[in-house]
């Protein structure tokens, strides 16, 4: 039976529809702007420059038809026709110029931001990323940021231009004729109050369309990763049609923007060409009684033709202007986003990062240790426990600590607060004697090193992949590392350790990817290892002979361990179960066995709380 899937918009921060001014959100682009802003202040003057020149045609036109045409003088209308020859090559001489001094610098500018927005996503904490939907980011980091670069290239040169050169020719007409010019500018009063009315619905209709562009990448990348599972379970379909259904939920936002733009359109070149029309009619009977020349009149209409297209242009100026200041809100909500501690953040390459690379103050080997630790996550229910609540453990120096608890007890968690990738809310966690919160971040995860029950290998080499835990290490760690983690069937690779694995390379098994996460968390020698589970995927055979070479690495470093099977847990000198948010009881394997009914349940398997806890 098929079910007709509802479109489901990705979770996301609450939506956060423009308060203020498009000119507000579009001025915060400045710091990117102001380093262009000489050469794009030239694109303006040029295109200026252009335009006016266009504008003095029909004065020369008028020229010609009271001056040459009238008297007959074909010397002075070679002299005129010189002149509109030389305006128009000047026109398109400048238009060239205003594309030559801009084109570069605006690919700066994106690039900067895009550069920006990527190192800002690395920073910010993993829950800022569990709450927001992989394809907002995206579409933040690809439509937005061209839709900005095309605004500082066209709309925003073209708003000003524009706006001079009607004014420019409003001036000209009232100084040709004064009665004339009154009557086509007349429209212009109705006008603005519809341009106000348009801006406030099309900048909803347009956030509503960049947030849903934002979904339906979400969707698509969901699909294209989860392909398998899909196709297994025979899901495609169902996918496939949330797919239409986002995409169709777009498509009727994008009808509905050109709806607006349709009828904008339409009022603006309808009211000018109306009231062009009726003072031709007041002109001709004008220059039948003689009270204006047959040239003025000319050069009248060829001025109020001329402001066509600044006026025209003005519906997708104001369209694509509005687009711009929803991107860059869109760009600016991911900027903004500061972690609570962002004062001791740390990046590599900046100052700060060089204090990092400072040895802890270690006067004591106290291993890990974790007092009264207090934890929930930002998006857990209101009404629910903290999934840690006062929680004690003490790993000690060179000691090697499984973790164990039932499935959905919080291990993982607990492994993600040593690095500091989630932040405590209560209690305090040390390394050899100093508080992590005191560690600057980059040298913290130098020091922690982990691998993850779900090991992701980047579009790189299988060196490039391990070295990522610790770039200075040389050819003889990386053998060493592929070794403990039994990862030798690198070297029957194509191009062994040179090999490009991930998305855009070989597809390995998910035992050859775990030992290679397994050698990225071991390459550098970690003072401290996190280790998630780290031998699920392996065969039982394999697991032995990482186990064995696994224990030579261990002996030297502080290390937890979460384990699920008794194998794992027999790596470690002691074992802490997890349960109800606290650390229920401590001892080795034996001790525990004995001890505590609720580790036998769990090391037997015979409690099946929900199928899934150990084997
Ligand atoms: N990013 C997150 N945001 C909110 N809740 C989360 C998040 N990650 C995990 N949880 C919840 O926290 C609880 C503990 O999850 P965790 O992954 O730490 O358990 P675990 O003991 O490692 O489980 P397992 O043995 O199945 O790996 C679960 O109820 C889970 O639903």
């Amino acid at each position: 039976m098929s079910t007709q899937p509802e479109p489901q918009p990705s979770p996301r921060p609450p939506d956060r529809n423009r308060k203020h001014s498009a000119t507000r959100s579009l001025l915060r682009l400045w710091p990117y702007v102001r380093p262009i802003r000489w050469r794009l202040t030239a694109s303006t003057v040029s295109a200026l420059l252009a335009s006016l020149s266009a504008l003095v045609i029909p004065l020369v036109l008028k020229n010609i038809v009271d001056g040459p045409v009238a008297h007959r003088d074909t010397g002075g209308l070679w002299q005129q026709g010189l002149l509109l020859l030389v305006l128009g090559l000047m026109e398109a001489g400048l238009f060239g110029m205003r594309r030559w001094f801009v084109a570069r610098p605006l690919a700066d500018v994106e690039l900067r931001m895009r550069a920006d927005l990527y190192a800002k996503l690395q920073r910010l904490p993993v829950s800022f990323h569990d709450r927001w939907a992989s394809g907002q980011l995206l579409s933040r980091a690809t439509s937005d940021m061209y839709t900005i670069r095309l605004f500082l290239a066209f709309p925003l040169v073209f708003l000003i231009v524009n706006s001079s050169v009607f004014l420019t020719g409003i001036g000209i007409m009232f100084g040709l004729d004064w009665q004339l010019a009154l009557i086509t500018v007349l429209p212009a009063v109705p006008l603005i109050l519809l341009c106000s009315y348009f801006e406030r619905r099309y900048s909803a209709a347009a956030r509503l369309a960049q947030d849903q562009n934002g979904d339906l990448a979400t969707v698509l990348e969901e699909s294209v990763l989860g392909i398998r599972i899909l196709k297994s379970f025979g899901r495609h379909r169902t996918m496939a049609a949330r797919y239409r259904a986002q995409a169709e939920l777009l498509r009727e936002t994008e009808l509905k923007k050109a709806r607006l733009l349709a009828d904008l359109w339409a009022v603006i070149v309808g009211l000018p060409e109306l009231a062009l029309g009726v003072s031709l009619a007041v002109g001709v009977v004008q220059v039948a009684h003689g009270s204006t020349t047959a040239g003025t009149l000319v050069g009248f209409l060829s001025t109020a033709l001329s402001l066509r297209w600044p006026v025209e242009s003005l519906g997708w100026l104001l369209a694509y202007s509005n687009e711009a200041a929803t991107a860059t809100d869109r760009f600016y909500e991911v900027m903004d986003a500061r972690p609570a501690d962002a004062a001791d953040d740390t990046v590599p390459g900046t100052e700060a990062s060089a204090d990092a690379r400072e040895p802890v103050v270690t006067s004591t080997r106290d291993g890990i240790r974790l007092e009264g630790v207090r934890f929930r996550y930002p998006d857990a229910p209101a009404d629910s426990a903290d999934l840690l609540s006062g929680l004690d453990l003490h790993v000690r120096s060179g000691e090697t600590m499984a973790l164990v608890g039932l499935t959905g007890s919080g291990k993982t968690t607990l492994t993600a607060l040593l690095p500091r990738l989630y932040e405590i809310d209560g209690g305090r966690i040390t390394l050899d004697g100093t508080n992590i919160r005191e560690i600057p971040r980059a040298r913290l995860r130098e020091l922690v090193s982990m691998a993850f029950e779900d090991p992701t290998l980047f579009s790189a080499s299988v060196s490039e992949n391990v070295l990522m835990g610790a770039p200075d290490a040389g050819e003889e760690a990386l053998q060493r590392a592929l070794d403990v983690a039994q990862a030798q069937f690198v070297r029957t690779l194509p191009e062994g350790p040179a090999t490009q694995v991930g998305e855009q390379g070989l597809s390995l098994s998910g035992g050859q990817r775990q030992r290679l996460a397994l050698a990225r968390a071991v390459v550098g020698a970690p003072d401290f290892l996190v280790l998630d589970d780290p031998l699920s995927a392996l065969d039982v055979h394999t697991e032995a002979l990482v186990e064995q070479a696994l224990r030579q690495v261990l002996a030297g470093t502080t290390a937890l361990v979460v384990a699920h099977r008794p194998s794992t847990v027999q790596l470690a000198d002691r074992v802490a179960l997890l349960a109800d948010g606290r650390i229920t009881a401590v001892g080795t394997h034996h001790e525990l066995l004995e001890s505590s009914p609720e580790y036998r349940e769990l090391m037997s398997g015979e409690r099946a709380e929900d199928g899934s806890l150990v084997r």
